[in-house]
Order: structure tokens, then C-alpha cells, then sequence
């Protein structure tokens, strides 16, 4: 079967073509291993537990709402997250300027290619570049701190489409900024730290305070044949915590164990999709854990999502928080900025090792360097 042919010499470099003529899967998008793990609804069913856990942050016992969020965190390593307060209409605002802005020329789009080394732009997400094979998907990545600054390299015009773009992504980075730091303080409670610990603990207020973020806008066009692709291939974030929009197509999967299965994470409207990462499993000592997770595509509808990672600022080294370490013990991880932990994953990633395990401290008497499997 012939390829379609790439929109131009930035598309190809980026990996792009025309999804939108393509009539079936081509050899470079088709994805080895997909169905390896059955994928499986979310389903409670006797003797196995599918269910994605939902949390609700709207007005219960605030007790109840941190030991849901403890048992989601150390079990799943992810949750739906509702009653959260975000009007509705944020979301709705964010999917009609994201089709808008990958519904643009692609010349448009081209100017702002994400070039080799560097973090922002319109391309494949950084991890993709590990992989001989194509995702069925088109990404842009940006610093919420140089929004209007990013976006003047699609719209050098800098009129109403630019600034109703920019708007909407500012709009949706106040609310999500200010969801993850409430979160933060209930995923402490939920660690155990009592409201005055929370209030007066040097750390815990520096990881709120501090806190950074990083938007990856998602399309994952309709696919011909969507058992032959894959929309986004497994990882684990690397940040703390990812707060997921989605459109109301599900796609998100999540990795169980025992068996091994794909669960895919329901989308109802408004709810969003809350993924643990890998420097959230070492401030809480391994307590609570990152995610393993994918995206798979949709044979009828366009898929949008927003992952919104939210980290430590570079120069901030993250270690176990004194409250996840268990009385009498140390600490289970030696400290890591995250830039650090980013070169020690892609080393790990080419030797096949755990990024996390890498960064183990060996208990005294102990064999150490070993973190059991996800999920
Ligand atoms: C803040 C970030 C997290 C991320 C790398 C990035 O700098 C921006 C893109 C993010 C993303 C999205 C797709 C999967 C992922 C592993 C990737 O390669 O790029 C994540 C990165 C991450 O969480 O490590
Ligand atoms: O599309 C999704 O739901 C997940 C996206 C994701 O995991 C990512 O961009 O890191
Ligand atoms: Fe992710």
C-alpha cells in the first residue's frame, strides 16, 4: 500500500502526512505489539476491579476525598477527577481553537516545527524520536509562560484568530494552575500530613508554590483502521501530575497487571483524566505510583486531548518527602532535578531499565535497585 504523501518537508521531517486522505494504515504508522494485552472496558466485574477510580472534589468529607485519592494513587496511579469546578465552557473553548489550529495549512504550522533539542513546538513529542514507527497523531507542546510569544510563529499576524487563540489557552492554564495546586494539598492529606503539617511544612508549600507547567495539545484524526495504529505509545509522565482534558471519545488506556490489560479510561464531559508520574513516585517514596498509559484512536471521531504537566521548576531537586518515609527507615530514592531524571529515563529507556530503579537507594542489608512493576 502506498503512503500518503507528507504535506511538506516539515511535516515529513515531523513524521506527518495527510491523515485526513489516508484510506488505510500505512506500513509507517502500523504499530507492532498493540494488542499484546487485551484492551478491556472499565468495568467492575466479580474477583477483578476495572473500574477506574472517580474522585470528587466537590464538597464531601474532606477526610473521604483524601483516602479516595490515597487508594487511586497507590493502586492505579491515575483517577477521573470531577466536581472540580472548572465551568464547562473552558473545555468546550479549548476543542474548537485546538481543531482550528490543527486545521491550519500546514505551512502555518510548519514555521513552528519543533526543531531537534528543544522543547517547544508543533512535532512529535520528544519520546516518539525512540521509535522507528509513526503514531496516528499530530502534538504541539508549550511553556504556559511564553504562550503569545509561541503561537506569533503560526499567526505572524498577531490578529483576532492569534489573540482568541491565546486567550483560550490562558484561560484553560489559570484554571488548570489553580486545580493542581488545590490538588497538591488534598494529594498530601491524602499522604497523611495533618492541615497544619500541610500549612506549615517549608516543602510542601515550595513544591505548591513552585510549581510548573507544560501543555501538549493532542489531535488524533479518525483512523481508517484504528486496530493497526496507535494515537500515542506507552509511557509513564515524568513530571508529578498530569491533568488530562479529553474530548468525550474515550482513547486513554491505563496498564493493570495480573493479567495484563489494557483498561480504557472513560470520557464523560467535564471530568478529567488525572495520571501520577514518575517524580510524584519519588517525592512520596514510592508510595504512590506513576502510570503506565497509551492512547489508542477511533475508527468514527477525532479525539482531542490536553495533558497538562505539571512539574517542579528545573533547578529544584526532588527527593522523598519526610512524611512518605516510614519512621526508621531512609529514604528510598537518592534526589533528582527533573532535567536529571529526563537524561537518566532516556538512558534507561535505551538499556530496557527503569528510570526509577536507577535512582534507588539500596536498603542497608538489602539486594535495592528494584521497583516492582506498575500497576
Ligand atoms: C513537560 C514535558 C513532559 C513530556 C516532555 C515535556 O517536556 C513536554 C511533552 C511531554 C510528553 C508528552 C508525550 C509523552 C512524553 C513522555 C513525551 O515524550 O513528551 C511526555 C513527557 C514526559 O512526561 O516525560
Ligand atoms: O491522549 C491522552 O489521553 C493521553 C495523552 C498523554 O498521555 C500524553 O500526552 O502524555
Ligand atoms: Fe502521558
Amino acid at each position: 500500500m502506498p503512503s500518503p504523501p507528507p504535506t511538506s518537508p516539515a511535516a515529513a521531517a515531523a513524521g506527518y502526512f495527510e491523515f485526513r486522505s489516508a484510506e488505510h494504515v500505512p506500513e509507517t504508522h502500523e504499530w507492532p505489539g498493540l494488542h499484546d494485552h487485551p484492551s478491556v472496558d472499565a468495568v467492575a466485574v466479580a474477583g477483578r476491579d476495572d473500574a477506574v477510580p472517580v474522585v470528587d472534589l466537590g464538597g464531601g468529607d474532606p477526610a473521604a476525598v483524601a483516602r479516595a485519592l490515597a487508594r487511586a494513587a497507590e493502586e492505579w496511579g491515575a483517577f477521573l477527577l470531577v466536581g472540580h469546578g472548572v465551568p464547562a465552557g473552558v473545555a468546550a473553548r479549548m476543542e474548537e481553537q485546538i481543531a482550528r489550529l490543527f486545521a491550519l495549512p500546514a505551512a502555518d504550522k510548519d514555521r513552528a516545527g519543533r526543531r531537534p533539542g528543544e522543547m517547544n513546538g508543533y512535532g512529535r513529542p520528544p519520546y516518539a524520536l525512540r521509535f522507528s514507527r509513526l503514531m496516528w497523531s499530530e502534538g504541539y507542546t508549550f511553556a504556559t509562560a511564553t504562550i503569545r510569544d509561541e503561537f506569533r510563529r503560526v499567526w505572524l499576524d498577531g490578529g483576532n484568530d492569534y489573540l482568541r487563540f491565546c486567550e483560550v489557552m490562558e484561560e484553560h492554564h489559570r484554571e488548570m494552575m489553580a486545580l493542581g495546586k488545590r490538588l497538591v494539598d488534598v494529594f498530601f492529606r491524602a499522604l497523611g500530613l495533618t492541615d497544619e503539617q500541610i500549612a506549615a511544612g517549608e516543602t510542601e508549600r515550595e513544591i505548591r508554590e513552585t510549581l510548573t507547567a507544560t501543555m501538549h495539545l493532542n489531535l488524533y484524526p479518525k483512523c481508517p483502521e484504528p486496530e493497526r495504529a496507535i494515537g500515542l505509545a506507552a509511557h509513564t509522565d515524568s513530571g508529578f501530575f498530569t491533568l488530562i482534558m479529553q474530548s468525550p471519545v474515550p482513547g486513554l488506556q491505563l496498564l493493570r497487571r495480573d493479567p495484563e490489560r489494557w483498561v480504557t479510561v472513560p470520557a464523560p464531559p467535564g471530568a478529567f483524566a488525572v495520571v501520577l508520574g514518575d517524580l510524584f513516585q519519588l517525592l512520596t517514596n514510592g508510595r504512590f505510583r506513576s502510570a503506565f498509559h497509551r492512547a489508542v484512536v477511533n475508527g468514527d471521531r477525532d479525539r482531542i486531548s490536553v495533558p497538562y504537566f505539571l512539574g517542579p521548576p528545573g533547578n529544584m531537586e526532588v527527593a522523598p518527602l519526610a512524611a512518605a518515609v516510614p519512621p526508621g527507615r531512609k529514604p528510598a530514592f537518592r534526589p533528582v532535578t527533573w532535567p536529571e531524571y529526563m537524561r537518566v529515563k532516556g538512558k534507561a529507556s535505551g538499556l530496557d531499565a527503569s528510570a526509577l530503579a536507577m535512582l534507588q537507594v539500596p536498603e542497608e542489608g538489602g539486594e535495592g535497585g528494584v521497583v516492582p512493576p506498575k500497576n
